[in-house]
């Protein structure tokens, strides 16, 4: 193999930890000396490209990947980790020989954000030389693709094909410190892997609190050292340093607590559009509601007759942001998403709420502020009850960074923290809990077992998940029938369950739904299960958007059809799905009628693909597709067969809707966002709980006790009229 490091361009000088063994490297300053483009608007990115603090690192990035198995680099945000170290490593000639270079990260728009950044750099079109894959798109050409950028979870899904990833040669996984489940199963897995393939090279990017416990967990076990270490590559992790930012973030703290951070955040964004330069703002705020609240209070302000707040352009960013999107811009071609990643217009200044989602490796050009809430929405979990929480809590310092790192990426910028600077120093938890211990393990074990870890409880983890949380896991594939006895994966059920990329409980749906004549149909369902909604949600709309919600409700419906009587409304929130679809169709795919009723149009579309991929894989596993018509009942009992562990049924005698689970006799209630709200049937499935004051059911379908009995003889028993046990 070359050499990539050229020596004599750089002095890297290697020093052991005092616990042996953990290598740093600290290496001078000199710059690299590659050559750069000689064309003009690529010659300018270039220009730009060399200017980056990563770019003095090349030569030493270079020669530690080629000699060293695992190379974890921590660097500052901004400093050209995730853009450039996959271009290097092209440049190097790792993709060469139809390999192949990944790079993971966490979430799926910092996936697309960067990849198309990199295209654009490599002057290649994004899908060609570069491209990337997140769940249900794949933006990549075989044997063309040199670069791929991935989420974590998609790497996961490739080892089921490819156990040992044999077409990478290098695999970076990005923003490690976040500490994502995901990321979390691949750093384990990729420790087995290296094992098999000793020529495969890992890059580990880190921010530094988190480098050494990465770089211990990655030393060789005693039982692994030994002959052979002093081979290349050395199976000593290195790590690296790029130490230097684009361009300068002065920091400014609150000098007294804030009682309401929401509030504040919208005080801060008026007076930094009253006081400062022109410049983009981006606010760190938690999820949909305080977002949606802080827009419309910002827009509010904008509309002032005060002309000194106009020229504010509000826009909000969290996942699943279709929500919104159509909400600001109805049935425009121009998403939401275009508008924040697309230039200013002239005379305005960009104001972006966003989630965290925002937080890592997404670069919005025109953003000079940030403002920081200090609080973010964290999954708990708790095994017990199996229900996971969506939890206000306080960021730590590691995100607190990385919030700041946003500003100053292509100019100076400022952070306005939220907090005081006494709390940031001496009560911010430096970095926070692994998402590994704090969620639901199901769709994890699961994809553990099929790549065939059977000893999930002494899997080598970087942070080794509760026992509850694996226990009850195990419990619910086992109710599946996707484990047998031995807690091995059942053949064909768990293998098949596996495959299918969905929450098992749906895949589990999904095989049912062949059995049962009604697989067209539960391909709908789980591909409108899959975006985050299929309605627009427009403030101060609800009744409009309640009526037209229920429109759908029943089997039997036309868009212009009178409201249904509430006892018609028997069937639930999975037949409505079904209903809005075939209305779709009908109407020739029309963004007008989505606008008319209140569903939303992007989200109708990528229903569309997510239903033509899903097809494919239940053709590859032989799921017999046929559609049941009108047959309601054969698709709420397939959805039992996947969802019987969160039955429940009313409490008779209580006027307010009260539920209880049949599983552990807690209260739960019906959402008010499902079509079953208010209606009250005895028996019903959900799909998903959220806690709020109360605990809520979220798509809701009405069942028959009787097949609880008939789908999981093995879970439920029948003890006589109207009474079941567990
Ligand atoms: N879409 C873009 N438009 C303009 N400049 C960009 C874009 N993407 C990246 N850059 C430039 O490249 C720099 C490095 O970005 P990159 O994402 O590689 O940094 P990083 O070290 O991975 O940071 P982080 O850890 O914060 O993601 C940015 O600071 C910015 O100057």
């Amino acid at each position: 193999m070359a050499k990539f490091w050229k020596p004599g361009t750089e002095k890297p000088r290697l020093v052991e930890d005092e616990d042996g063994g953990v290598l740093f490297l600290y290496s001078s300053s000199s710059s690299s000396s590659s050559s750069s483009s000689t064309f003009g608007f690529a010659n300018n990115l270039q220009n730009q490209r060399q200017r980056l603090p990563v770019y003095k690192r090349k030569d030493a990035i270079l020669f530690l990947v080629e000699n060293y198995a695992t190379t974890i680099i921590v660097g500052e945000t901004g400093s050209g980790k995730t853009t450039q170290i996959p271009q290097y490593l092209n440049e190097g000639g790792w993709s060469d020989d139809g390999h192949v270079i990944a790079c993971t990260q966490p979430r799926r728009l910092a996936v697309q954000s960067v990849a198309s950044r990199v295209a654009e750099e490599m002057g290649v079109k994004l899908g060609e030389e570069v491209g990337y894959v997140i769940r249900f798109e794949d933006v990549t050409t075989p044997g063309v693709t040199r670069v791929k950028f991935l989420t974590d979870g998609v790497l996961l899904r490739e080892m089921m094909d490819d156990p040992l990833l044999s077409k990478y040669s290098v695999i970076m996984v990005d923003e490690a410190h976040e500490r994502s489940i995901s990321t979390d199963v691949v750093l384990g897995l990729l420790k087995k892997i290296q094992r098999r393939r000793p020529e495969l090279r890992l890059i580990i990017s880190s921010a530094t609190i988190e480098a050494k416990s990465i770089a211990s967990f990655f030393r060789p076990s005693k039982k692994h050292r030994g002959a052979g270490d002093d081979v290349v590559p050395k199976r000593e992790p290195a790590i690296i340093s790029a130490e230097g930012r684009g361009f300068t973030v002065g920091i400014n703290y609150v000098q007294e607590p804030v009682a309401d951070y929401l509030q504040a955040a919208v005080s801060t964004v008026m007076l930094i559009h009253k006081q400062q330069a022109a410049g983009d703002i981006l606010v760190f705020l938690t999820g949909q509601d305080d977002i949606d609240a802080a827009a419309q209070l910002l827009n509010e302000e904008a509309q002032s007759s005060d002309r000194s707040t106009g020229g504010l352009l509000v826009l909000p960013l969290y996942s699943g942001l279709s929500r919104a999107d159509q909400a600001r811009i109805l049935s425009s071609s121009v998403t939401l998403q275009d508008l924040v990643f697309s230039p200013t217009p002239r005379g305005k200044r960009k104001v972006i709420i966003s989630t965290n989602i925002a937080e890592t490796s997404l670069t919005l050009e025109g953003i000079v502020y940030v403002v920081d809430s200090g609080f973010s929405k964290q999954r708990f979990y708790d095994p017990i009850s199996d229900i996971e929480n969506l939890v206000v809590a306080p960021i730590s310092k590691a995100s607190a960074r990385q919030r700041a790192g946003r500003a100053g990426r292509v100019r100076p910028g400022k952070c306005y923290r939220l907090y005081t600077e006494e709390y940031f120093v001496n009560e911010m938890p430096a970095e926070g809990i692994p998402e590994m211990q704090r969620s639901n393990l199901v769709s994890c074990v699961i994809q553990l077992k099929a790549l065939g870890i059977d000893n999930i409880l002494g899997f080598d983890w970087p942070a080794s998940p509760s026992p509850e949380a694996m226990i009850r896991a195990l419990e619910i594939l086992y109710s599946l029938g996707v484990l047998d006895d031995d807690a091995k994966l059942t053949s064909p059920t768990g293998f098949q369950v596996a495959e299918i990329p969905l929450d098992p409980m749906l895949s589990k749906a999904m095989l049912a739904s062949g059995e049962l004549g009604c697989s067209e149909e539960m391909l709908t369902i789980a591909a409108a299960l899959s975006v985050q909604s299929i309605w627009i949600s427009i403030r101060g709309a609800q009744k409009q958007l309640d009526e037209a919600r229920l429109r759908f409700a029943a089997a039997e419906v036309s868009p212009s059809a009178p409201l249904y009587s509430p006892m018609l409304r028997t069937q639930g929130d999975h037949v409505t799905f079904l209903n809005v679809y075939k209305g779709f169709l009908q109407s020739g795919k029309s963004s007008k009628w989505c606008h008319k009723n209140f569903v939303n149009y992007h989200a109708m579309k990528k229903v569309l693909e997510t239903r033509e991929q899903l097809k494919r894989t239940a053709q590859r596993l032989g799921i017999i597709l046929k559609s049941c018509d009108k047959d309601m009942q054969a698709v709420r009992k397939a959805i039992t067969a996947g969802f019987f562990a969160n039955a429940c049924h009313i409490e008779p005698y209580t006027h307010e809707g009260k539920f209880k689970t049949v599983r552990t006799s807690e209260d739960v209630y019906i959402h008010p966002s499902s079509v079953l709200f208010r209606v009250n049937p005895k028996w019903v499935v959900y799909h998903s709980l959220v806690s709020t004051d109360r605990r809520y059911m979220r798509n809701v379908v009405t069942i028959d006790p009787a097949w609880l009995v008939e789908v999981a003889p093995h879970y439920y028993q029948y003890q006589g009229p109207g009474s079941l046990n567990r």
